[in-house]
């Protein structure tokens, strides 16, 4: 019988069932619990105490309640919930809802200028909202697809809480930005901006690599073709390979966090991004115009594979990275030539594409 990862929801639960109940002789059976007909396979499984009891995560949090803030409470449960699959996710929120949306009744009161504000549903809803804006970081899941109660907002607003945040610069800033810092460009520079330009306005997509010393201003030049496409209500997603380069650039990203790369890039012979078309990140990489990733040097080359395939297979295009305009920048002369304990697997993707 194939294995079935616990995050396959209903899938995992049915196989547990399959292996417990004896002679099922329809789906309906399975779900059938002393004469009770569950909603779902989670709650005959339930139901038949076939899942582990959650009080370790009732400690931990029991723990945490003590010790933390409701902002480091919530961000535990989103982890627990997405990560630990506990069998009663809402007992544990029931529980726990006080202490994780303290933080929220705290803001109202002072927003409000009033003390006596209490608790109430709609403070909840809040929490729930803000532990579900975690699970989709963490594990790009719903609420509701970890066994937890859904939020009381539209799947509009959830999908596109990756959409808003890329289109909530201010224009007016970025046009002067823009206007003050394009003069400043020297000649090199200015014809890096002029060509990457060209290439966004064409939108013929491809991949460029801007290769320069440290300190000759590739981030700076970054910051300024990104402002530009952001100044036209465009798209522009800001990544690099590690955190420090990442806060350099507005709105920039780890990669490994924005792409959702697998932890085990190692060995994984094609990874892929845990991104469907249908997830927040998916509709971004369909409708932005320029991915850029700073200090790439420093990413394992498999990390880049893992972009190429997800967006060629996002942009159904089997152009290099989906068709979509690539502009990686770094230094090899800053990087170690020499891959501790490493193979000459450590080849890059250019090989692969006859770049
Ligand atoms: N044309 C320019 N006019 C004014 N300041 C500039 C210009 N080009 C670069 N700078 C400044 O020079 C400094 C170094 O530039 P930047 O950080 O962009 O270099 P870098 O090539 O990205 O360096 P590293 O490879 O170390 O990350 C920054 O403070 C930047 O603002």
């Amino acid at each position: 019988m194939y294995t079935v990862h616990p995050r396959n929801d209903e899938c995992f639960y049915l196989r547990l069932l399959l292996v417990n109940v004896r002679g099922p002789k329809s789906f309906a059976h399975l779900k059938t619990v002393n004469g009770h007909q569950c909603q779902t396979y989670r709650e005959a499984c339930q139901l038949l105490g076939l899942l582990e009891n959650d009080s370790h995560w009732d400690l931990t949090l029991a723990d945490s309640v003590v010790s933390s803030n409701a902002y480091q409470i919530r961000t535990l449960f989103a982890i627990i919930i997405t990560t630990c699959f506990p069998s009663q996710p809402i007992q544990l929120w029931n529980k726990y809802k006080y202490a994780i949306c303290e933080d929220i009744l705290h803001r109202l009161r002072i927003q409000t200028n009033n003390p006596d504000i209490q608790i109430t549903d709609e403070i909840y809803n809040e929490g729930l909202i803000l532990i579900e804006d975690q699970c989709l970081t963490i594990a790009n899941k719903l609420l509701i697809e970890v066994g937890m109660i859904a939020p009381n907002r539209s799947m509009h607003d959830a999908f596109n809480q990756e959409l808003n945040r890329e289109l909530q610069y201010n224009v007016d800033t970025l046009q002067e930005f823009v206007r003050n810092n394009v003069p400043l460009l020297n000649e090199q520079q200015k014809q890096v901006y002029k060509t990457l330009m060209q290439a966004v306005d064409n939108n013929t997509g491809g991949l460029f690599f801007l290769d320069a010393p440290g300190g000759t201003g590739k981030t700076f030049v970054i910051s300024l073709i990104l402002a530009t496409i952001r100044s036209r209500c465009d798209i522009a997603l800001a990544l690099a390979s590690s955190g420090i380069a990442a806060t350099l650039l507005d709105g920039g990203r780890t990669a490994h966090s924005a792409l959702k790369l697998p932890l085990n890039l190692n060995t994984i012979d094609t990874p892929t991004c845990n991104i469907s078309r249908s997830s927040a990140m998916g509709k971004l990489l369909m409708q932005c115009k320029l991915i850029v990733w700073d200090e790439c040097t420093m990413a394992h080359k498999k990390s880049l594979e893992a972009l190429n395939f997800t967006l060629k297979d996002l942009r159904r295009n089997n152009n290099i990275f989906g068709g979509l305009m690539i502009l990686l920048a770094g230094d090899f002369r800053q990087t170690l030539p020499v891959v501790p304990r490493g193979t000459n697997f450590f080849c890059y993707i250019f090989e692969k594409e006859n770049i």
